[in-house]
């Protein structure tokens, strides 16, 4: 596939069955993200893989976070199993005088965007997922987050649906999102 052929074909994937990707390819497209922009190659950012148990782990935290009666807390556990693998995605912003916070998030997400692309290139699905547990306290303790850094959330992994067509996509009005100072821009103009 091409760039273009595979930034059409990803859709976040919601149903997601096992294998996933194993520990070496894992590592071998992250070294590939890892080429993503990075406004002073800080790589503010790390990966905590969870497979098996280890999800359980999470999903332990996150229903201890969230509260609630027993059935919603199991209801809240179970969502850490909807895929083989968890990645969670931990910004590790540093003070730098040239790269405020901002752009190392930004950084972040190009990596990680890009790792969705290479996932999908290889023929394996994942949709990022966030909500206000990512970054809660039990989590944040189960994941060994230091002080600074800050949970953005897990990128569920495995293998898509097939069986799912692909959802048909509106195209953007891509006019709407360009505009030039001195000539309109855009296909048309
Ligand atoms: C930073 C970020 C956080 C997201 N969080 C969630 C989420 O918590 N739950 C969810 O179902 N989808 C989440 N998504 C996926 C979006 O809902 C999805 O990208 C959007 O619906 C468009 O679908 P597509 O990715 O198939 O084009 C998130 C996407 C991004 C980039």
């Amino acid at each position: 596939m091409n760039v273009e052929q595979t930034v059409l074909a990803r859709r976040s994937a919601t149903r997601l069955t096992g294998p996933g990707p194993d520990d070496r390819e894992l590592a071998e497209l992250v070294e590939l993200a890892m080429t993503a922009p990075d406004h002073g190659r800080l790589s503010p950012w790390r990966l905590v893989v969870l497979r098996g148990d280890e999800r359980r782990l999470l999903g332990e935290a996150m229903a201890e976070a969230a509260g609630g009666a027993p059935a919603d807390r199991e209801r809240t556990a179970a969502k850490a199993l909807r895929a083989p693998l968890l990645i969670s995605v931990v910004l590790c912003p540093r003070d730098h005088p040239k790269v405020p916070r901002w752009e190392q998030l930004a950084a972040t997400v190009c990596a990680v965007h890009t790792l969705v692309l290479l996932l999908q290139e290889r023929g394996w699905g994942s949709i990022w997922r966030t909500g206000a547990l990512a970054d809660a306290p039990p989590v944040r303790r189960v994941l060994g987050l230091a002080g600074t850094e800050q949970s953005l959330g897990w990128l569920y992994v495995g293998t898509p649906d097939a069986r799912r067509p692909l959802a048909p996509r509106p195209p953007g009005d891509a006019r709407a999102k360009l505009s030039s100072l001195l000539a309109p821009v855009g296909p048309g103009a």
